[in-house]
């Protein structure tokens, strides 16, 4: 019986089978060039889902095309069942999806709280200050810095800290990690793992192989602005030398 048991539970998609975002046919172009073809991924609730691929292989254009930053799109890109293709991006941040850019978007005049309290909330829920201040403690000793004064790791500090202040739940984070030192890529890990136990979504694009290997559920490999294969991160290991030839590592 145990066996029926255990069927029924394979069959009965859980809370972490939900599909949060589902991308299909996506295609996206900057003026002439067509640099998205027919991407295809799906996020489920709970997840933390990685896009590694090699410079230029579309991972930041499909971020920006999630979030309608990228103007030229086509295709479908479905949030808990809402159509984004032709919202703009300020109605889809408005659904609770967060974006962490790869060049942070620090506002260097600001100070740090000012950049904190800048994004609207769009949602109940988002962490307060105190909690904010709980998960970085950096950020609390330099509020008043102006952020053109903070170092690389506070600057992706304050950006992942100015969205989770917003109530969105789904975060997209463009290269966390870049240019960071080993102790700060540590702690950004340590945050991802807890915003995860939290109950955030994550879509990932990373470059470090290793940090996204430490932290995700699962893997697209982006080539040439395509997905061209998927791993679950326990197939990791069985599939290494070819995931290697992928990101020529
Ligand atoms: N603003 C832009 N205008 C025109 N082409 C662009 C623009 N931004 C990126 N591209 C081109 O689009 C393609 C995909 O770039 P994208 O930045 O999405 O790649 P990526 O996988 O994120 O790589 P990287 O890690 O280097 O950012 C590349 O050929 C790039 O040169």
């Amino acid at each position: 019986m145990t066996h029926t048991i255990e069927k029924s539970q394979a069959d009965t998609p859980g809370p972490e089978t939900q599909a949060m975002l589902e991308v299909q046919g996506l295609n996206g172009w900057y003026g002439e060039s067509h640099v998205l073809h027919d991407v295809n991924l799906t996020v489920n609730k709970g997840e933390v889902v990685t896009l590694l691929g090699r410079n230029g292989a579309g991972k930041t254009t499909t971020l920006k095309a999630i979030m309608g930053l990228l103007k030229s799109r086509s295709g479908s890109i479905r949030f808990n069942g809402t159509e984004l293709i032709d919202l703009p991006a300020r109605d889809i941040a408005r659904l609770g999806i967060g974006y962490v850019p790869d060049d942070r978007g620090i506002f260097g005049s600001l100070s740090v709280l000012e950049n904190l309290l800048l994004p609207p909330k769009v949602a109940d829920g988002g962490f307060d200050l105190p909690a904010i201040y709980e998960l970085f403690p950096n950020l609390e000793e330099r509020l008043d810095s102006y952020g053109n004064k903070l170092s690389g790791g506070e600057q992706q500090m304050l950006s992942i800290a100015r969205i989770l202040r917003t109530g969105a739940l789904f975060v997209l984070m463009d290269e966390p990690t870049e240019g960071l030192a080993p102790v700060i890529i540590h702690q950004i890990g340590h945050t991802v793992r807890r915003l995860k136990k939290a109950g955030f979504t994550i879509l990932l694009v990373e470059q470090n192989f290793h940090f996204a290997r430490e932290l995700a559920d699962r893997h697209y490999i982006v080539q040439e602005g395509k997905v061209v294969d998927q791993f679950r991160n326990d197939e990791i290991a069985d599939n290494l030398e070819k995931i290697q030839g992928y990101l020529g590592i």
